[in-house]
């Protein structure tokens, strides 16, 4: 297996780095470009295998996409709605957002759909996006266990109306159904029953979907109104950068006493994960806007934090990653649904850091990690992106970490290492 060895940093770090587009945005603006009637362009569009996934989905289900790699750039003629495939096998390897999203999209075509992803996806939860379809009028046939993947969508009638959607391991489903309800036969109401965990994700559907001219009306707390007949518009439209890939970078400001700036992404952000910057403050960083950028200052010691990140839960692993660097103990509540996620985050960050010497409890839901000495340790990476990106910024006040398995950050961050060891040069 490759390893790539983290250089200790003995100085505070001094940089400006530039970050890839948002996974999430650029997922969401090719879904609803995709149902647009008309030609989209998007700009600083994501290229990592998530978002490739994605778009090799659409082409095989008859929506013509145009890749520009080399401008970050992606062309959509979107179908005003229409499906123009009536059979497809789609590949979603490990991405949740097009697991779900995609799903949700071929319930509006007239054909059948088989769906599949890589061993961990199969294991991923689906069940409550596919009952909404199924109570909705589509049929869907299991090929492994009941309500995972691998699975046909016969679709074809999504007819809208009332829903009760449960939303306590992921939001991605209520995501996915918001974003094609505009295309329902009638109006739907979706009513999260219970728990509805990162809801910061659906505010930017939201967002999404207004920016591409679809409104949706909370009716009340956590009861959601799409009215049927609304059309997306196509747009030229501009993806931020991505907020959560941002926060190793930060990271590094914040462990080394150092100064990083990330170009084009301010507080303004429509990504939940932008609030990494009020961590940051909160344990001891200094935050400074600008126009078109945000710069973190590291202090010369970090304090501990007993934080919710249940909106945030991507950030887990990049605040597990330097919590031992703290005065004080570092407790991360409210996170069982990343239990869920590229691998069990809760489990795999404990693992890690105890191989590292670090004194850590595992919950259910939660977990403590102690100040302390840490011993350097191969990291294991367990095909989680954030797992490598973040045990790097650990690498670089400890010599001797080295990152299993570094390709894995591909699933939203291609060239990860070399944006990271760029920052070390300056
Ligand atoms: O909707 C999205 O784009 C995402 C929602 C979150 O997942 P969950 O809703 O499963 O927590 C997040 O962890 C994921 O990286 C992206
Ligand atoms: C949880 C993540 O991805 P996914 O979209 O596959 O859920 C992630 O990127 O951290």
């Amino acid at each position: 297996m490759d390893t790539i060895a983290i250089p200790a940093l003995n100085r505070p770090i001094d940089a400006t780095v530039e970050i890839p587009g948002s996974k999430s945005i650029t997922n969401r603006a090719l879904l609803v470009a995709a149902l647009a009637q008309g030609d989209s362009i998007l700009e600083n569009a994501l290229f990592s295998e998530d978002s490739n996934y994605f778009a090799k989905c659409l082409e095989q289900l008859g929506i013509p996409i145009t890749l520009n790699p080399d401008q970050a750039q992606i062309q959509i003629a979107g179908k005003g709605g229409e499906i123009p495939a009536k059979q497809a096998d789609l590949f979603v390897g490990l991405a949740g957002t097009a697991a779900r999203f995609i799903s949700a999209l071929v319930a509006l075509g007239n054909g059948e759909y088989r769906l599949d992803g890589v061993p961990r996806m199969r294991e991923r939860p689906m069940g409550d996006l596919l009952k909404v379809l199924q109570s909705s009028g589509i049929s869907v046939n299991f090929q492994g266990n009941a309500d995972f993947m691998p699975y046909t969508i016969y679709g074809g009638q999504f007819s809208g109306g009332h829903f009760r959607l449960k939303a306590n391991q992921t939001s991605q489903q209520l995501s996915a159904l918001l974003m094609i309800a505009p295309y329902a036969q009638q109006d739907t109401i979706i009513e999260v029953e219970g728990t509805l965990v990162s809801q910061s994700y659906v505010k930017m559907t939201c967002k999404l979907m207004a920016d591409f001219g679809v409104q949706v009306d909370e009716i009340s707390e956590n009861q959601f109104q799409i009215k049927a007949g609304q059309r997306y518009q196509p747009r030229h439209y501009t993806i931020e950068p991505d907020a959560s890939n941002a926060s190793y970078f930060f990271a590094a400001a914040a462990v080394t006493g150092g100064r990083v700036r990330v170009k084009y992404l301010t507080k303004q952000s429509c990504q939940g994960d932008i609030l990494w910057l009020n961590v940051l403050e909160q344990m001891g960083c200094q935050v400074r806007e600008g126009d078109d950028y945000t710069e973190v200052t590291g202090p010369d010691q970090l304090q501990g934090i007993d934080i919710d990140m249940n909106d945030i839960s991507d950030l887990v692993q990049t605040l597990g990653a330097i919590a031992p660097f703290a005065s004080s103990p570092v407790t991360i509540r409210n996170v069982e649904h990343i239990r869920y996620k590229e691998t069990d985050r809760i489990h795999a960050v404990v693992t890690e850091l105890r191989r590292l010497g670090v004194r850590v409890e595992e919950f259910a839901d939660r977990l403590k990690i102690e100040p302390g000495p840490i011993t350097p340790a191969a990291i294991e990476t367990y095909h989680d992106h954030r797992m490598a990106m973040a045990f790097a910024v650990t690498g670089l006040k400890v010599p001797g970490i080295v990152i299993k398995d570094p390709g894995c950050t591909a699933k939203t961050f291609p060239d990860y290492f070399t944006r990271f060891f760029k920052m070390l040069e300056q």
